[in-house]
């Protein structure tokens, strides 16, 4: 049972500020997940949960402890890092009994903690076997089986995924969810990739150079999108951007072309003529004319089997994706930019203007 607060974390290096105050609150077993683009802070910011970085200022506060200034061994908690970090020397008992031992447990408790955890991974067949002989999938499950026995207050996951092929990814991925909440531990996992971001959090922190953009549930994320960032970085392919200007008192928008779209859900706040940018994700751009439509010129098809992503030019140059049902083939087609779908964004800021 445990909780995390991160209390205005700032961190730089050489004088250069990394991450620019991140407040953030982790309630019991649930699995928060860091994501952002490579540079953005996210490994800075976990490697100081764990105390192997101290903040410039700021807290770590841990079950209502304040750790800031505690070593990492202190901090009851355990890391599963990219590169596993397995004593090649050891076997897989050893390499998992290594923290116990160091801790002093009795014998007969560190072999029933890492036989439990062994059985829970389905590795209880390779325990006398070294590193090298494993794979990389059993490898990442020794890495997870060290992190249980502890038994931990907190699991900090630092990308620990990334040295595994696409499938073992997929595969372990689901493990690690069941895992983290048949031992309702409390996690905090960083990774680059949306997708592990979307499927394993009960929230996720976007990042964006060092400030989180938005921290909420994966769904909310991907629906309401806090601003173009976050609107981006979510969501494959790549949400459509549009160029456009605030119209009839914030309840339209004009394309640069004179096409108009009547907002579905009400205006928007901002003087008559403000730049805003549409966001428009490529599954809700529909083929079919309309008020709300624009000629595609087809550029690019990319046949995915049971869809196709369609990549063409509107008017003034306007690069737009479609993800449309089935097969396609064909040089044009008119698209609808549908308005009960538009996400709409101030172009200065990039913050989502709600009606
Ligand atoms: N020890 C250090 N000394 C100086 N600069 C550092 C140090 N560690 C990290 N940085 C810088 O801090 C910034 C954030 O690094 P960090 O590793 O936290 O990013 P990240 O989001 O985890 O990126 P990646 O996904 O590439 O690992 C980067 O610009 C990096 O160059």
């Amino acid at each position: 049972m445990a909780t995390l607060s991160l209390r205005d974390v700032r961190k730089s290096f050489n004088a250069t500020p990394v991450l620019h105050g991140i407040d953030l609150e982790v309630a019991d077993g649930e699995l928060v997940v860091i994501v952002g683009a490579s540079g953005c802070g996210k490994s800075t910011l976990l490697r100081i949960v764990a105390g192997l970085e101290t903040p410039t200022s700021g807290q770590v506060v841990i079950n209502n402890r304040d750790v800031t200034g505690l070593e990492p061994a202190d901090r009851d908690i355990a890391m599963v890092f990219q590169n596993y970090a397995l004593y090649p020397h050891m076997t897989v008992f050893g390499n998992m009994a290594y923290g116990l031992k160091i801790r002093g447990l009795p014998r007969a408790e560190i072999e029933k903690r890492v036989k439990d955890a062994a059985e829970i991974l389905g590795i209880g067949a390779l325990l006398e076997r070294r590193p090298k002989q494993l794979s990389g999938g059993q490898r990442q499950r020794v890495a997870m089986g060290r992190a249980i026995v502890r038994e931990p207050a907190l699991f900090l996951f630092d990308e620990p995924l990334s040295n595994l092929d696409a499938k073992l990814r997929v595969q372990m991925r689901a493990e690690i969810r069941r895992l983290q909440r048949r031992l309702g531990v409390t996690s905090l996992f960083v990774t680059h990739d949306q997708v592990e971001a979307m499927t394993l959090g009960d929230r996720l922190v976007v990042m964006n150079a060092g400030r989180p953009a938005q921290v909420a549930p994966p769904m909310e994320i991907f629906s309401r999108p806090a601003d173009t960032y976050v609107a981006g970085f979510i969501g494959s392919p790549a949400m459509n951007f549009i160029p456009a200007t605030l119209e009839e008192g914030g309840a339209a928008a004009r394309l640069a072309k004179g096409t108009v779209i009547r907002f579905a859900d009400g205006p928007r706040p901002g003087p008559a003529g403000m730049p805003l940018t549409l966001g428009l994700r490529p599954e809700h751009v529909v083929p079919g004319d309309g008020p709300d439509s624009v000629p595609l010129s087809v550029e690019l098809i990319e046949p995915l089997g049971s869809e196709t992503v369609v990549h063409g030019r509107g008017p003034g140059g306007l690069a737009i994706t479609a993800r449309l049902p089935g097969a396609f083939s064909g040089a044009a087609l008119p698209v609808r930019l549908p308005a009960g779908h538009l996400h709409v964004f101030d172009a200065g800021t990039g913050r989502r203007l709600d009606p």
